[in-house]
């Protein structure tokens, strides 16, 4: 059996808000860094958080659901990106060198072999059926996809992380992210999928049919969390999935990246609600969709950049900011220090 999530510590938090009240600024006035410092306060467990340490893994997987021809790009590019990971030229990796986290790549499920590459081997099946028509997955797969994500962030955080980022790389993935959103938060097809990678009209049109025809399959049935990520899902969004119950398991949040993340996280809370209140949101992205994914998480994203790459880059693009939030929360004055009147 696996670890239960813990809730966040209230005292912590209340505690944090008290000192944001005491700092020299009129009260509220560094607004949603003021919340994020005091998340963190609740999460670590103490008034003033420790600086962040970030760890980045990025899970890579394949789809079967590309034969329908749902992409702009073929799945062959999958396997190239991760060469590309390994090789440090990907944006991710230039992300992850900027805020000094660290980057691990985990194979759990790319089509064709990588050998010899310096990234954590771990493919429970190369790709996934065609959601289409078929389960992605069976279950035994998505629970041993599951146990990768776990114990990728078990590594990160005996690591020393204390802040956990989850990367998506799957040509076709927006696909099965935009499949298991509309299921687990009953939203509309149209709504929901986008053009991913840069699909045209058509191809939008022909995305929407086979998500439709997948959800179709699945009316009327009773299905939990596993079994919804083993008919809709994808090898790296159920090993996401398990990275987020890991790292709330263990009471480190995790700063949920786009709309394949997003996904992700709506397959976790589906498995166990508790680990909403680990998760914090960066990034609305521009795929169609994430904002109603973001509300159905009840997440509100710090920044909105017209990002829609995924790898974990909108996560990584905000951790400055949080590293600010935390950075003003611990070292500004209070009124009495610097003593500067407060209000009447
Ligand atoms: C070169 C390249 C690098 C990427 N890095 C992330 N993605 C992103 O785009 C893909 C999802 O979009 P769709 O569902 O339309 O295929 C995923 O691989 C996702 O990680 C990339 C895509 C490409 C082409
Ligand atoms: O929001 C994302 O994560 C995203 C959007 C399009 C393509 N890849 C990723």
């Amino acid at each position: 059996m696996t670890q239960s999530i813990a809730l966040p510590a209230h005292a912590s938090y209340q505690a944090a808000l008290q000192r944001q009240n005491s700092l020299t600024k009129p009260a509220g006035s560094l607004g949603v860094l003021e919340t994020v410092a005091c998340r963190f306060a609740a999460w670590q467990g103490q008034t003033i958080p420790a600086a962040l340490t970030p760890a980045i893994t990025v899970f890579a997987g394949d789809h079967g659901v590309t034969a329908e021809g749902v992409s702009a790009y073929p799945s062959i590019v999958t396997g190239e990106m991760v060469k590309n990971f390994a090789a440090g030229g990907a944006a991710i990796c230039v992300l992850a060198r900027a805020i000094a986290a660290r980057l691990e790549v985990v194979d759990v499920g790319v089509l064709g072999q990588l050998p010899d590459l310096p990234i954590v081997h771990a493919k429970v099946a190369a790709g996934t059926a065609n959601l289409a028509v078929e389960a992605a997955m069976s279950t035994t797969e998505v629970e041993a996809a599951l146990e990768v994500g776990r114990t990728a962030a078990r590594r990160a955080i005996e690591q020393g992380a204390n802040l956990l980022i989850a990367g998506d790389m799957g040509i076709g993935n927006t696909t099965p992210s935009a499949a298991l959103i509309c299921r687990l938060a009953n939203l509309e097809v149209d709504l929901i999928v986008g053009r991913g990678t840069g699909i045209d009209d058509a191809g939008l049109a022909n995305k929407r049919r086979v998500v439709a025809q997948a959800l179709q399959r699945l009316q009327g049935q009773q299905l939990s969390g596993t079994q919804v990520l083993a008919e809709l899902g994808g090898l790296e969004i159920a090993a996401m999935a398990g990275f987020y119950l890991e790292g709330a398991a263990q009471g480190v949040p995790s700063l949920v990246d786009g709309f394949i993340a997003s996904a992700a996280a709506l397959a976790a809370r589906a498995i166990d609600p508790a680990v909403a209140a680990w998760l914090l949101a960066s990034h609305r992205s521009e795929e169609t969709g994430h904002r109603l994914a973001l509300e159905a998480l009840g997440l509100e994203p710090l920044v909105e950049l017209g990002m829609r790459l995924g790898e974990g880059s909108g996560a990584a693009t905000c951790v400055p900011l949080l590293q600010l939030a935390i950075k003003l929360h611990a070292e500004m004055a209070t009124f009495a220090q610097a003593g500067v009147t407060e209000k009447d």
